[in-house]
């Protein structure tokens, strides 16, 4: 007898395609918001990695918006029953710059749908592919492959999961206070309506968690801005992290780095205030 098919399944191929340009103002905004000088960039200046995620904003109509803050579902992302969205991981190819001026196109493509069964319940991971082109370019300067993930409600039987030590030693240390104007700011510079990042009464009574969540893609940019800060030139040819462990808005945490002996991988982390790990990143150097 033929295996039924999950029927969320049926949106794996579902594509769309934006068009954008990238603007120098969100990259001064974003300097600013990453506690640097926020100084004019020029056309043809390069997009610092995972930067792109200040274009191809989400504009969705305000009746489109569900009680999470994101789209409802159903549309573009399949329409996981499970209510708690969060962004698991991503894996990125940079292949060439995308620069300040340049006008580009984003096509996404639902790759794949999983359900799986956690330590912490029922997941429902939807891994999407971005292809970004830039000028009419036939091939893609950025794939990325972003891994959302879907959980039950909050209840009473909740399993937390043992928490993995992050480790001891680090080349890089930078301790980052994730305050609600930080929050707020990066929500605002991607338009990510998501209420976990800012409605303190949502994310505490609706989703069960004690603070603000600090966004994944913020995290990941801090553990990228860390690379920068300490190696400048360096030209990132790929990155993917995975999000271990929710942080929110409650304690400092720390983003650190360490370059591996191959001399061109740099594993990056993220630790929470009592030295858990919260993401767990790899940078793979040119
Ligand atoms: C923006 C934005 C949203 C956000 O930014 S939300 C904040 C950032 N994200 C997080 O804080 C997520 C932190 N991670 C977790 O809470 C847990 O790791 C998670 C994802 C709930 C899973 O926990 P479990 O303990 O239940 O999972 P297991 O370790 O038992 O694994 C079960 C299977 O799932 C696979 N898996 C687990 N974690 C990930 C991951 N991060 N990425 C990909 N896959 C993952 C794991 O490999 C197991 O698979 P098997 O095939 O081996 O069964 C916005 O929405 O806009």
């Amino acid at each position: 007898m033929e295996a039924q098919r999950d029927p969320l399944q049926s949106w794996i191929g579902r594509s769309e395609t934006f068009e954008d340009t990238i603007n120098p103002t969100p990259v001064i905004a974003l300097t600013a918001t990453l506690d640097h000088p926020a100084t004019p960039v020029s056309a043809g200046t390069p997009l610092p990695p995972l930067w792109h995620w200040l274009y191809f904003l989400p504009m969705h109509r305000q009746s489109e918006i569900g009680a999470d803050g994101h789209a409802k579902r159903g549309g573009f992302l399949p329409p996981v029953p499970l209510p708690r969205r969060m962004w698991a991981g991503s894996q990125f190819e940079f292949r060439s710059p995308i620069r300040v001026g340049d006008r580009v196109v984003r096509t996404s493509t639902i790759d794949d749908v999983t359900t799986k069964t956690g330590r912490t319940g029922k997941l429902v991971f939807v891994k999407v592919r971005h292809e970004v082109f830039c000028n009419d370019a036939a091939e893609p300067a950025l794939v990325e492959f972003h891994d959302i993930v879907y959980r039950e409600a909050q209840g009473p039987d909740d399993v937390v999961p043992p928490p993995q030590a992050a480790p001891v030693e680090a080349a890089w240390r930078r301790q980052i206070v994730p305050d609600d104007v930080l929050l707020f700011r990066y929500s605002a510079l991607t338009f990510n309506g998501h209420r976990i990042h800012y409605d303190r009464q949502y994310v505490t009574q609706v989703e069960g968690y004690p603070g603000l969540v600090v966004h994944g893609p913020l995290i990941a940019t801090l553990l990228m801005d860390l690379l920068r800060r300490n190696l400048p030139d360096a030209d990132v040819a790929s990155f993917r992290f995975k999000a271990i462990r929710p942080t929110f808005d409650l304690n400092a945490f720390h983003v650190s780095g360490q370059p591996q002996a191959d001399g061109k991988s740099i594993r990056l982390w993220a630790s929470d205030h009592e030295g858990w790990l919260t993401m767990d990143a790899t940078a793979v150097l040119r």
